[in-house]
């Protein structure tokens, strides 16, 4: 058994299996060879149906990929993340965001701790709600990648759980232009800023909690203590800053698996107390369906390497997020972060350099606004890019009368977009077809074979849709959860460390040594255009 699956046996049976009928794979043709593809290759896990039958695969590709799975020892990779082993062995930590949401007397790891940090949590949160900490109106949560992406998500996501008095603000870059909007439409008796941040050594969190905390004292705020409060692991870091209350959560919670954590404050303050536990437990039931479903139905394990297939076989780089939902336009900015900020890695567990692709590059926009956009590409474009579509069945507009008729009759619209940009992707359009039909904005003098091949769509071009029956606390954490294990998987099976983030380091030091530069103008020593161009913007 080799924990990296490039090593395993297996492999090679797979390049094999891709060079015999994977590459040459039409999803068309196998649709009409197998009136039950469909069903063969649709699985509903907690929450969440997954339609993998639009993709480049059939029974033999996935009974390889789960022998490639089986032989790389993911079940008991697995059982050693769910138990609390240092699988962040660069750290030297467990990684355990799945016992965050584990039920209170569960065996989970730390469970006590976990239980008493998430009352009194969401105790707070629930004081500010009913008033009891004054007449708060705004929230402003400022922190930035782990510590904001997952929340602001969360929120934008679940805003019809929102109550219209209590309004959050999400701030996150060091840019002023983020904060300085918020801070003008806020009076500063009326507002609660939560500092957000793992470390409390962000200099973006830690720049825009000083200036938020010097326009809280020049609008005549008195309190800060009361106005300020601080989700960190680094508590003493917090309390040097100023902050008196301050939720502490421990090194086993990755940042961008922070969002069950006390780096939850924001969603608890918005959506409340319930719907914050609901969220834990939409999670715990898809942590329940990864740890205990035989492989060959389990969700997370069956996307993952459908990923790997892709990646690593058919060479595609990329893969494109879809949600045909607007509350969930910032899912793909967040499984950014969580898939390549956790697999954008080049050595495997050993340090060895390693010789397949990693992450794909994640992207993607909501439907139907990137049909406007980017589609063409996806459609027409010379590379082919997987798409995942995200559709919820049932709408929840929090509309009555007339304009309730309306929103149902645009979720109709909106679920046939999302059925028909899967169709088309797959069916395509022959140049013979296109010339058989009428194209009323086309060229009356072009040459028509020229045009029908303008016109035609090659196809066979792969999707993944994931379906919702609605958009609620409990199946957006299954969702999140979902992605979360799937993301696992390809770590493990890549043998890489899908939990350390070194390479953002590099960056961080030197922007350091560049600041004071920007003062003094000082270009001695650098490299010809980073001295070239830090002095255009730095003259005078
Ligand atoms: O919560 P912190 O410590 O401010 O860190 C914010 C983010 O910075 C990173 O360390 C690097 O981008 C992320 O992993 C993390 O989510």
């Amino acid at each position: 058994m080799t924990t990296r699956c490039d090593l395993s046996p297996v492999w090679a049976e797979l390049q094999a299996h891709y060079a015999a009928s994977g590459r040459g794979f039409d999803i068309r043709a196998a649709f009409q060879a197998d009136a039950g593809r469909f069903g063969a290759l649709s699985f509903q896990a907690p929450e969440v149906f997954a339609d993998l039958s639009k993709n480049r695969i059939d029974a033999p590709t996935l009974a390889l990929l789960l022998k490639l799975a089986a032989d790389c020892g993911l079940e008991a990779r697995r059982d050693a993340l769910l138990r609390g082993d240092p699988v962040n062995h660069t750290e030297g930590r467990a990684v355990l965001h799945t016992a965050l949401r584990a039920p209170a007397g569960s065996d989970a790891p730390f469970n006590a701790d976990v239980q008493a940090s998430l009352d009194a949590m969401l105790a707070f949160a629930e004081s500010v709600r009913r008033g009891e900490r004054g007449d708060i109106t705004d929230v402003v949560h400022i922190g930035i990648g782990g510590s904001d992406l997952g929340p602001a998500m969360v929120v934008q996501a679940l805003q019809a759980f929102t109550r219209r008095d209590l309004k959050l603000h999400f701030v996150s870059n060091v840019d002023g232009h983020d904060l300085a909007p918020v801070l003008a439409g806020l009076d500063a008796q009326h507002t609660l800023f939560v500092i957000a941040s793992k470390t409390f050594t962000t200099q973006e969190t830690l720049a825009n909690a000083q200036a938020a905390k010097a326009w809280f004292l020049s609008q005549g705020g008195t309190n800060v203590a009361r106005h300020f409060v601080a989700t960190s692991s680094n508590t003493a870091a917090a309390a040097a800053f100023g902050i008196d209350t301050a939720f502490g959560f421990w090194d086993w919670v990755g940042g961008r698996y922070s969002l069950w954590s006390v780096i939850g404050l924001p969603i608890a303050i918005a959506v409340g107390a319930d719907n914050f536990r609901a969220l834990l437990a939409g999670a715990h039931a898809m942590d329940q369906h990864f740890a205990a479903t035989p492989l060959a139905q389990n969700l997370p394990v069956l996307l993952g390497l459908v990923d790997i297939w892709y990646r690593n076989f058919h060479g595609f780089t990329s893969r494109s997020v879809a949600p045909y939902h607007q509350g969930l336009r910032r899912l793909p900015a967040y499984l950014q972060q969580l898939e390549m900020e956790s697999n954008g890695k080049g050595v495997d567990l050993d340090g060895h350099a390693l010789a397949i692709g990693t992450s794909p590059v994640v992207w993607g926009e909501a439907g139907t606004n990137g049909q406007h956009a980017y589609f063409q590409m996806l459609h027409q474009g010379t590379d082919v890019i997987p798409v995942e579509f995200i559709a919820v069945k049932r709408p929840n507009h929090g509309a009555s009368g007339d304009l309730a008729e309306k929103l149902a009759d645009q979720h109709r619209k909106l679920l046939a977009n999302c059925l028909a940009q899967s169709q088309a992707l797959m069916q395509g359009k022959t140049a013979a077809e296109a010339l058989t039909e009428k194209a009323p904005t086309a060229s009356a003098t072009l040459d028509r074979d020229v045009l029908s091949r303008h016109r035609s769509f090659p196809g066979n071009r792969p999707s993944t849709t994931l379906v919702l029956d609605a958009l609620t606390p409990r199946s957006l954490g299954a969702l999140i959860a979902l992605y979360e294990h799937r993301v696992f998987v390809t770590g493990a099976l890549w043998g890489i460390n899908s939990f350390d983030q070194w390479g953002v380091e590099l960056g961080k030091a030197l922007c350091n040594q560049l600041l004071p530069r920007l003062d003094s103008g000082d270009t001695s020593g650098l490299d010809g255009s980073t001295a070239g161009l830090l002095a255009r913007l730095t003259a005078a």
